[in-house]
This record gives C-alpha cells, structure tokens and sequence, in this order.
C-alpha cells in the first residue's frame, strides 16, 4: 500500500523503483551490455578491488539507473545516487566522497550537465582517489589533500556528446543501452503485469510493447494506465483488445508515437518544407524545449527511419511523408501514390 501523503511524482518514483530488476540474471534485453558488466563485476570481486569507473550513456528510461544499483547490489556494497545538477559546489561533491567505503557506488545521473568547476575534482578523485581541495580563500587559501576510498564511479547521461574529453577519458567502462525489440519489451510488460498481479494475455502484452518506442519505461506507464481501463471495463486481464482501446484514448498510435512526434514531423514539412530545419527552430514551432526533443524524440523518430540528421539540420524521410500522407516533393509518396499505407494512420 502506498504512502497516500506522497505527491504524484513521489508516487511514481516509488512505483518506478518497485518494478526494477533487482539483478544481472533478472535485466531484459541489452545482452552485450549485461554479459561484459557481469565478466568485468566477477573480476574486480576476484582481485578484490573496487569496479573500474562506468559511463552508461542511452536515451531515457532504457535502464541506466537500474543498472547503476545491478552494479552496487552485485558488487556487493552500497550505492550512493545523486545527479548531476545538484552538485553545486565542490564542497558538495567533497561531501558525498568522503562518505564513500571501499568499492563503494557513487552514482551521477545527468553526469554531462555537472557543474564544469565540480567535475574538474572529479578528475584526480577518479584517477588517483585523491581530492585537492582549496580552503579558505584570498591569502590564506591553502590546499589539502584528502585520500578517499577507491570507489567506483557510475555516471549516467541521454547526452554523451557533452562529456568533455578528460571527463570521458577517466572512464574505463563505456557501455551504451539501445532501444528494445518488440519481443523484449513483451517480456517486460509480461513480468511488470506479474509484479502488479494484474493479468496480461501475450497479446495484450505485445500491443503495448510495439507501441513504447523501445523503451521498458513507456511499457510500465502504458501498462499501468491500461489496467486502469481494464480494471473500469470489468475485466480482470489485459487483452489485445483493452490495450488497443487505452493506447488510442491516450493517443498513442500504432507505432508508437505520440503527439509530439507527430507535431515534430508535422513541423518540419508543413512549415520547412520537409527540411532541413534547426533544432531550435523545430523546438519553437512544435513548442518543445530543443534538449528536449533532442534526447527524447529525435533518437526514436531517427531510429524508426522517420527523420533523418544531416548537417544543416532534421530532415523528414520518405516514411515521415508515407506516415503522414503527404505527397513526397519528388511526386512519390502520400496517399494512393507508390507507398502503400503500412504503417498506421496519422493521429
Ligand atoms: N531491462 C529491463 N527490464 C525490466 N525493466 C526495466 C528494464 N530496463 C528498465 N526497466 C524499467 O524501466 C523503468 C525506467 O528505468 P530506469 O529508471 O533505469 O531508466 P533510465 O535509463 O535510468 O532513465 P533516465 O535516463 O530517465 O534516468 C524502471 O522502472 C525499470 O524497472
């Protein structure tokens, strides 16, 4: 039973966490990933030493937090999590490292969006576990040095591209999480509907895993919101059916995407021609922070083949035209022309 004082974003959170897999052998998906984790896991506990540092980069919800308390609970020591906006000062990350044990977990979320004077200490406590620090200030500033524990640092980020050099060098495990397969994110719902104990039918499983866009997240939501319509329709399963109902009362369309997506490729041919565009351009038509649809919907739109990346800008692909039934500028495409309609209707 939840705690009714939580707000809904606690609620949430709280919820998020009970669904996490709790082991190597209990993750879905990202096979590469888990099995290299679980050989360089099994030998830093042979020669007794803490885990090299782990940079975990991907889009959101795909499971990188999960994974950073994988590492801690299978390492066998304790995980501190913080992110990286709330690293102010120096003083704070001070805080947290001197607070490590041995082979202890510091998790950073959002690592690329570390204040640059904060993630200059970083760099010595990474390499040597030595941390410089100045006190006090003008004539009497001195510096100290402190030993910290060897810990092992994992950091987080859906941005890769702004790690700086020195910062992304100091990792020795470098691992990038993927978009799931349909059939995965069926495994996921599957066992998300175990956990619950809410009933899901294989294919009620699969309708909502094709339309998650790859991510385990959106398959917990998509879930979890279906079950509510199940639950107010009387039926004591999730069935193809059910799931079919929910999925477009919220809009999300048999691709999976939703509104926004839909509003992106709208923008970029309606208003530019199919592109290209700049990303704060697009983010200003669409009303969309750019970081945004930079980390949350280009990657699916561009992994689906929806919209393509080139140099001057986002550019709309044959499929975005074919999906929203707009004739190609080249005479191909839209409705009733060379591309038949497979791909769902717009919304
Ligand atoms: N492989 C998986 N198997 C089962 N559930 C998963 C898997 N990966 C993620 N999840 C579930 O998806 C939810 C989101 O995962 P998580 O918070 O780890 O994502 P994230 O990549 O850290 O996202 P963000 O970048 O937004 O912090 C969690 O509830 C987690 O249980």
């Amino acid at each position: 039973m939840q705690n009714p004082l939580l707000n809904p974003e606690e609620k949430e959170i709280v919820l998020e966490d009970s669904l996490r897999p709790e082991s190597l052998s209990e993750f879905i998906g990202q096979q590469k990933v888990i099995k290299n984790l679980s050989v360089f896991i099994r030998a830093a506990k042979k020669r007794g030493e803490a885990l090299d540092h782990v940079i975990l980069s991907g889009p959101p919800g795909l499971g990188k937090t999960t994974l950073a308390h994988i590492i801690a609970r299978e390492m066998e020591v304790q995980i501190k999590p913080t992110t990286g906006p709330v690293l102010e000062k120096p003083g704070d990350l001070a805080g947290l490292l001197t607070n490590l044990e041995d082979g202890d977990v510091l998790f950073i979320d959002e690592i690329h969006r570390l204040n640059p004077i904060v993630e200059e200490y970083l760099y010595s406590a990474m390499e040597d576990y030595k941390l410089d620090i100045v006190i006090d200030s003008g004539p009497n500033a001195r510096s100290v040095q402190i030993d910290l524990n060897h810990f092992t640092l994992v950091g987080a980020t859906t941005r890769k591209g702004l790690l700086t050099a020195p910062l992304r060098a100091r990792f020795g495990i470098d691992m990038r999480l993927d978009y799931y397969d349909t059939e995965l994110l069926q495994r996921i719902a599957l066992r998300t509907a175990h956990i619950l104990q809410f009933g899901i039918t294989e294919k009620g499983a699969h309708e909502i895993a094709r339309r998650s866009r790859g991510t385990p997240r959106i398959v917990n939501k998509l879930l979890r919101r279906t079950r509510d319509f199940a639950q107010v329709d009387g039926l004591d399963a999730i069935n193809d059916t059910i799931a079919d109902k929910a999925l477009n009362a919220l809009d999300v369309d048999k691709n999976g995407l939703d509104d926004m997506d839909v509003r992106i490729l709208k923008a970029i041919i309606e208003n530019y021609g199919g592109g290209p565009v700049g990303l704060g351009t697009l983010g200003v038509a669409v009303g969309e922070d750019k970081g945004t649809i930079e980390e949350v919907y280009e990657p699916f739109l561009i992994q689906e083949g929806f919209m393509q990346r080139t140099p001057k800008g986002r550019v709309a692909t044959a499929r975005a035209y074919q999906y929203l039934g707009v004739k190609l500028p080249g005479g191909k495409g839209g409705e009733g022309d060379l591309f038949s309609s497979e791909s769902g209707e717009p919304s």
